[in-house]
């Protein structure tokens, strides 16, 4: 049995049609392990996002096939990718998606809840305060700043101990402590927990904590790095900019 957690095979999304259109991925191929810290770089418009949203199965490609534990969720109808989305994958994504009759604490543990298990109160305080919300548990979404409910949305998506957990883009709103919190958090994830994480960012000292780098250009992954230094992707993003 192949031990990756999700693995793409020939994925191509194209936007729009004639003129207007754009590939935003072209036949993506890549194995994310399980257990493993993949960080995804590369110039704005590369793609990034596209191979976020169609691993995580909120997109679906034009072609190719995207595996879960083995399962091509391109085939799945909507059912079957909601129960994949409540207890295989979490997503962290910018559109954070909270529930804003609830607050941070019930947002937190609302997937746990629906998919019918019992939460445990230490481990929501203990997440919320990692993520430098403690006092603000009561509160509900309108009633915090944009980062501070990117980071509910972080709690939530950790908090379930997904086996994959792809995030985009997480560290960029936030100021630097809490930045090093989330990274920490999902270092964790990966080394203490054996979940799988895939991080878009735009950060190289971010792209440190993975384990690999891709990087994209033109909806290809054009290089891989293994463990690298921040210099190192400081180069690679410059010599290609
Ligand atoms: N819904 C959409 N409709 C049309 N074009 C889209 C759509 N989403 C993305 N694109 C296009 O697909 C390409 C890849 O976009 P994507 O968001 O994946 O890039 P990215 O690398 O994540 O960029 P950024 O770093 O700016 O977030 C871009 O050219 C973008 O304009």
């Amino acid at each position: 049995m192949d031990d990756h957690a999700v693995l793409l095979e020939g994925v191509t999304r194209t936007y729009g049609r004639g003129a207007t259109e754009v590939a935003a991925l072209r036949q993506v191929s890549v194995g994310f392990r399980r257990g493993s810290f993949t960080a995804v770089m590369g110039p704005s418009g590369s793609g990034k996002s596209t191979l976020l949203q169609c691993a995580s199965g909120l997109d679906r490609p034009d072609a190719g096939a995207v595996r879960v534990a083995g399962r091509d969720i391109t085939r799945f109808g909507e059912k079957e990718l909601a129960t994949l989305r409540r207890d295989q994958v979490g997503v962290i994504f910018q559109a954070f998606n909270l529930v804003p009759s609830l607050t941070a604490w019930q947002n937190v543990i609302l997937p746990s809840r629906l998919a019918g298990r019992r939460p445990d109160p230490s481990r929501v305080r203990e997440l919320l305060r990692r993520v430098g919300l403690a006092g603000r548990e009561g509160h509900r979404p309108a009633q915090l700043s944009g980062g501070q409910q990117q980071r509910v949305a972080i709690a939530r998506a950790l908090f379930g101990r997904p086996e994959v957990l792809f995030a985009d883009e997480p560290t960029g709103a936030l100021d630097r402590g809490t930045g090093h919190e989330v990274l920490a958090l999902l270092r964790e994830a990966v080394d203490a927990f054996g979940q799988t994480v895939v991080m878009v960012t735009h950060d190289p000292e971010a792209a440190t904590r993975a384990d690999r780098v891709l990087f994209l250009t033109d909806g290809r992954i054009v290089d891989v790095l293994e463990r690298p230094s921040a210099e190192q992707i400081g180069m690679r993003l410059g010599g290609r900019r």
